[in-house]
């Protein structure tokens, strides 16, 4: 069984470093698994909420191949959509959780975001409703390029938003990395409102997985871990999060200070 590498606290987030993605992805679902699997020993159901996005996938995978997991007993939530994009458009985090996750676990209930709404603020409030019914147990996290969880880019992200789930403008830099990804043909393409779910809304979160490998992630790995926290690289606030973990890949820890030096020092 792959384990971390390197394990250290930036404050109080947990860091570790893997070799590789794959030998992440499979670390990470096994500790997810017996987390769920230990709370459905205490409590009749658990409450997730899950991210899309590459970084997912390998994880989502080897989670679902584990098995071990009584998902009927599991209510899932996502944690962002784009506005006025369909349950069938081909970047839609709905279809991308739906066919990834929904249609291979069956789970109790999967609440989605309903992109293509035309009352937006109504949806919010009813998300927030769905949201709040239940403690979230488990929270999954993708990093963006500029630092954003979920769609809460540096523009609108608020450490202590009132909101849970919200309606947001997307920054270039956000709008880009859906085009350099594979997710939309051009940046025009691409929807500049979604709604997300709030940054104290994931952060109430039990247990927080934050996965963010991949070299594209290298600087914004350090901006997170070395920077100041600040709404600027709103991951940033994991380091505020005792019940989260940042999981890497040596490519994303890259610029990290040496190993030598201790990775987690700033001297
Ligand atoms: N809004 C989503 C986030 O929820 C996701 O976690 C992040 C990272 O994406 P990726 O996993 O592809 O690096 O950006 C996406 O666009």
């Amino acid at each position: 069984m792959p384990v971390a590498t390197q394990s250290f606290r930036v404050d109080d987030l947990l860091v570790q470093i893997y070799n590789s993605e794959a030998e992440m992805a499979q670390d990470v679902a096994k500790i997810a698994q017996q987390y769920l699997q230990q709370l459905l020993q205490q409590q009749d159901t658990v409450a997730v909420l899950l991210a899309t996005g590459n970084s997912q996938l390998k994880f989502l995978d080897a989670l679902i191949a584990l098995g071990g997991i009584d998902w009927s007993r599991t209510t899932l939530f996502h944690l962002d959509e784009y506005l006025g994009i369909t349950a069938d458009h081909a970047a839609s985090f709905r279809r991308y959780l739906r066919e990834r996750v929904e249609q291979r676990v069956f789970p109790k209930e999967f609440y989605y975001i309903e992109g293509d709404t035309l009352e937006p603020i109504a949806e919010c409030d009813r998300y927030t409703k769905l949201l709040q019914a239940q403690p979230i147990d488990l929270c999954c996290l993708g990093v963006g390029e500029n630092g954003h969880l979920a769609f809460n880019d540096p523009a609108v992200a608020n450490f202590q938003d009132p909101a849970k789930v919200k309606l947001v403008k997307l920054d270039k830099v956000n709008r880009l990395q859906q085009v350099n990804t594979g997710q939309f043909p051009n940046l025009e393409a691409v929807p500049q409102y979604a709604f997300t779910v709030t940054i104290p809304m994931i952060c109430a979160a039990k247990k927080i997985i934050c996965l963010a490998p991949d070299t594209r992630k290298a600087k914004i790995v350090k901006e997170i871990l070395h920077g100041s926290i600040t709404t600027n690289c709103p991951a940033s606030i994991l380091r505020k999060q005792p019940q989260a973990t940042l999981c890497l890949d040596v490519n994303s820890a890259n610029l990290l200070y040496s190993r030598e030096q201790g990775i987690g020092n700033r001297e």
